[in-house]
């Protein structure tokens, strides 16, 4: 009988390797039972998922077809537990909806004969409300509001991974130059190249050295606030890196790096990376509407955007993070106070009162004035966080689906709560046209244009291109206005 040779793999949890055999014929059940053990797991534990990477970080199946490997080389295992999505959780609260609402259709319609008789439609409300109330307390236990603590930093990025595990990137000239234009496809990375990008354009901007700024800091700050972006449709890492990005490009294509202090370049970007940290996929009206922990906690006013600040800075002030470590305390107070106030300002509902400033400062603009300078990187800010329509439309039409895939998410979960939906939210009102032809014509191109008043140089291919995003969303409208 031909012999019988197992596979040999090696493992690596935490900081302990450990080796195991497949012999031919091993099953999955058998692969994911050494898993558990090795993570000492009880079989029963279902709430687990086991993720296998390549020393490379390619992720690999936990099956019994896995290569061997070696001591030096061994795959890494990572385990988390697994938490409901917010779609999950829609999902589980519109089916307990269901019945309750089937209930309510019945007694409305029992009660329909008797619609004006007062006495029956307060029975209807009241009885109504205390569903609403029901589903709204059971919504908030499933949908914990994050507190404002160092314990709200769901993980602190230890120095490990990063070094050892994280392969060292090395970027071609060609990318590093292409880095730099505002058309850059983000598409094309995957998150660990994204946080290496941004890695660059600190070194690039010449930002480590200024500010001495440790890389292994900066490497575990960009790694702990890439883990801190939730995996929303929209208000993910991925958005962080583009609105980090397409700052970088407007700084490039403007070379305004020769008019502003290298604070202001640090200001701009760690605003940008922190931006929409931790968003929870629902937007401030939800989080005011729902009566949400984190509207209670900033008072209704720019719940979020307060959020995002407390969320990057507890993670700057922690110390394995702290990228403004060597910063004197003057640059520190200058740094802390100009990221907020960019922060803060993205919350759109500020929008009219910020153009209106700048405006002013505009006509009359100098560069050596710190609060002109101010206006200017709030302004750079902003574009850059609406800027997908001043990519090219390969680029920039995918994010318009994970935006509308966001919305739909908070609209339809505001109809199965009673709470008021807006129409641009709506699946059953809005059209990707619909959606971007107000806010390009009146949001995006005078804010564009009104930064474009100090940094002409937008007005050479970035505004254009949103032009062209416009005109192809115009036709697009016009075409699906036409009866067939
Ligand atoms: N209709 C569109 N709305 C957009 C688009 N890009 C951005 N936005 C809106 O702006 C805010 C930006 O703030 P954020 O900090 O939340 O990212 C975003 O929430 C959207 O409401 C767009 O292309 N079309
Ligand atoms: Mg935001
Ligand atoms: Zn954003």
């Amino acid at each position: 009988m031909a012999k019988v040779s197992p596979t040999r793999i090696h493992v690596k949890l935490d900081d302990k390797t450990e080796a195991f055999e497949l012999y031919p014929g091993s099953s999955n059940d058998d692969v994911r039972a050494i898993l558990y053990s090795l993570a000492s797991l009880s079989l029963d534990d279902k709430d687990v998922v086991f993720k296998l990477t390549k020393p490379d970080g390619t992720v690999v199946p936990p099956s019994p077809l896995l290569p061997g490997n070696t001591e030096k080389d061994p795959y890494v295992l990572s385990v988390k537990r697994a938490t409901a999505s917010p779609k999950d959780t829609n999902a589980q609260i519109a089916s307990k909806l269901a019945p309750l609402e089937l209930k309510l259709n019945d007694i409305a319609k029992q009660l329909e004969p008797l619609r004006d008789i007062s006495a029956f439609r307060e029975q209807l409300v009241s009885f109504q409300k205390r569903v609403e109330v029901a589903e709204k307390n059971l919504t908030m236990s499933q949908f914990p509001a994050t507190k404002v603590t160092s314990k709200t930093i769901k993980r602190i990025s230890k120095i490990d991974p990063i070094f050892t595990h994280q392969p060292k990137y090395v970027f071609t000239d060609e990318t590093v130059a292409y880095l730099k234009q505002p058309s850059f496809n983000n598409w094309q990375w995957e998150e660990n190249e994204m946080v290496a990008l941004i890695e660059h354009m600190f070194s690039e901007l010449g930002l480590i050295e200024r500010f001495k700024i440790e890389l292994p800091l900066l490497k575990r700050f960009l790694h702990t606030v890439k883990d801190n972006y939730n995996n929303n449709p929209f208000h993910n890492f991925r958005h962080c890196f583009c609105v980090t990005q397409m700052f970088y490009g407007i700084v490039n294509v403007t070379k305004i790096m020769d008019k502003v202090e290298p604070i202001d370049l640090l200001i701009g970007l760690v605003a940008c990376i922190i931006h929409d940290i931790d968003h929870p996929g629902f937007n401030n009206a939800y989080q005011v509407n729902a009566r949400t922990e984190l509207a209670t906690v900033y008072n209704d006013q720019s719940p979020l955007e307060n959020h995002h600040c407390a969320v990057g800075f507890t993670i700057i002030r922690n110390k394995d993070c702290n990228i403004f470590k060597n910063l004197t305390d003057k640059e520190y107070d200058a740094a802390r106070k100009g990221i907020v106030r960019c922060v803060l300002s993205t919350d759109l509902t500020k929008h009219g009162d910020i153009m209106a400033k700048f405006k002013v400062v505009a006509d009359n603009f100098s560069f050596t004035d710190p609060e002109h300078r101010m206006q200017l990187l709030v302004m750079m800010v902003k574009c850059a966080d609406i800027s997908n329509e001043a990519r090219p439309a390969d680029v920039a039409e995918p994010w318009l689906d994970c935006l509308l895939e966001e919305y739909f998410a908070q609209s339809d979960r505001e109809k199965a709560e009673g709470l008021p939906v807006a129409p641009f939210m709506d699946r059953d009102k809005v059209t990707k046209p619909g959606a971007q032809v107000g806010f390009i014509q009146f949001v995006m191109i005078p804010l564009f244009e009104h930064l474009a008043r100090v940094l002409p140089q937008l007005e050479g291919d970035v505004i254009p291109q949103i032009r062209k995003s416009l005109a192809y969303y115009q036709e697009l409208q016009q075409k699906m206005q036409k009866p067939m």
